[in-house]
């Protein structure tokens, strides 16, 4: 049996709730589908227990939905997940929950596009048909490790940062978190605070800043062009950090604001993790070169023994894997190949939601790019 709709969306985080709920109000019928058994899994299921948003509500909202004016500034992801909760039900959301996609399609003078997904309880597939398809599988899809010599050998325990809940089974142990985004500096934070030994492997330059800085910053780009604001936070990072290159971290020659705009790269929003590797409780090394049993070599010669590696090491968007004919929209990594606000549009009725390289902010803006444009 074909199932038939006029929109179809695959994934059921922020993003895939958002556009059924703006669908909903204009009354077009759209089925959700979600691989996991639950809205908005990497909330719920992958991501650490002391996560925070690091941006203030007003950037982190979704659309029709401002949070209550009692929430706190910077909510707390338990907050963040009631909001989510109360955002589908009121809505009406009602995503099909364990159908994973697995092929999305539309053949030559098609008028919709065919879309199998495998149902986790029956384990058969399932066959949705729609003239509009949105992707909202996230760039999050799935935790990227890298490849290391010597790794299957290792004896600890290695996780990815999407399985990382706290420390406390790393407690009196040595850890090594590899990869130094928001990640893997909270991680390292997380686990000093649990009684491990952590050091962080960085292998590139990186921005950090506190929160209120990224918020400063926020609102003077509404005034000022994006150097001046650089340059202004990277001052009040000077002056609240100092210099860290002498404990291993180096700063890029591009401003915070610059990179976050061409790259997508966010600046990292210290929660403690810089006075930690200040008093030596975090220490920072460089890249793995190679891992021989429970000792791993760096670059710089070294070698240290630990139990337990945490690969912070980012993710990868999977569309690549499932989405066929899409036209221009996707690079060989499943990104968008425009920049933000020309994004979200492909060809023959596919849109996509949340790859602005721009977290819930992202989303939160969808319907401004998509107004600027008067296409709904
Ligand atoms: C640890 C962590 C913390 C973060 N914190 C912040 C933050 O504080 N602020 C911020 O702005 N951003 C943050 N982000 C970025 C975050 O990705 C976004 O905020 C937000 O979750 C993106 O929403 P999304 O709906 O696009 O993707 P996701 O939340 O990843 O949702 C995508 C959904 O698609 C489903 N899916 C994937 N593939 C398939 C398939 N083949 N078939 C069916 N369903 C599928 C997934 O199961 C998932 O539920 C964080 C990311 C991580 C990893
Ligand atoms: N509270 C919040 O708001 C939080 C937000 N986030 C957001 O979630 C998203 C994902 O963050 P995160 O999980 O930290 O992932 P990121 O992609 O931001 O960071 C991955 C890190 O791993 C490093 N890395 C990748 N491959 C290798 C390798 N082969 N060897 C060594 N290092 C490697 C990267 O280094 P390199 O720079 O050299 O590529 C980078 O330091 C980001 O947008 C982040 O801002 C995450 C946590 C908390
Ligand atoms: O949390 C993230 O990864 C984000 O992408 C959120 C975000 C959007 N714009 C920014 C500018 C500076 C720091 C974080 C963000």
């Amino acid at each position: 049996m074909i199932q038939e709709t006029e929109v179809i969306i695959i994934g059921a985080g922020p993003a895939g709730i958002a556009t059924s709920a703006c669908l909903n109000i204009l009354s077009l019928p759209n089925i959700v589908l979600e691989r996991e058994s639950c809205t908005a899994s990497l909330w719920k299921n992958k991501s650490y227990d002391r996560l925070k948003l690091h941006l203030a509500k007003q950037y982190c909202q979704l659309p029709h939905m401002p949070f209550p004016s009692r929430f706190p500034t910077f909510l707390s992801k338990s907050l963040f997940i009631n909001y989510l909760d109360t955002y589908v039900s009121w809505f009406g959301v009602n995503p099909m929950l364990g159908r994973s996609v697995e092929s999305a399609l539309r053949e030559d003078g098609e008028k919709c596009w065919r879309v199998v997904a495998r149902n986790a309880g029956s384990g058969e597939t399932e066959v949705f048909e729609g003239r509009f398809l949105v992707v909202a599988t996230g760039e999050n899809s799935e935790g990227f490790v890298p490849e290391v010599v010597g790794l299957e050998g290792f004896g600890g325990e290695v996780v990815h940062s999407s399985e990382y809940g706290n420390g406390k089974r790393y407690e009196g142990k040595d850890v090594l978190v590899v990869g130094c985004g928001n990640s893997g500096m909270e991680i390292a934070y997380d686990l000093v605070n649990c009684g491990a030994r952590a050091a962080v492997s960085v292998r590139s330059p990186v921005h950090v800043l506190s929160k209120e800085m990224v918020q400063l910053g926020m609102c003077m780009l509404k005034l000022l062009p994006c150097d001046v604001v650089d340059k202004m936070v990277q001052s009040l990072a000077k002056l609240k950090y100092g210099d860290f290159s002498h404990y291993g971290l180096q700063t890029p020659s591009k401003g915070p604001f610059y990179l976050k705009r061409t790259t997508g790269r966010s600046p990292v929003i210290d929660v403690g993790t810089m006075h930690k590797i200040k008093t030596r409780d975090i220490q920072v090394l460089p890249s793995i070169t190679s891992i021989k049993g429970d000792f791993i070599e760096f670059e710089n010669g070294k070698t240290n023994r630990f139990q337990a590696i945490v690969f912070a090491t980012g993710y990868k968007s999977t569309v690549r894997k499932w989405l066929k004919d899409d036209g221009e929209l996707f690079n060989e990594d499943g990104i968008p190949k425009k920049r933000r606000p020309d994004h979200w549009k492909g060809e023959n009725g596919l849109y996509c939601v949340g790859f602005a390289r721009a977290g819930l902010l992202g989303i939160s803006n969808l319907m401004a790019d998509v107004g600027a444009q008067k296409v709904l």
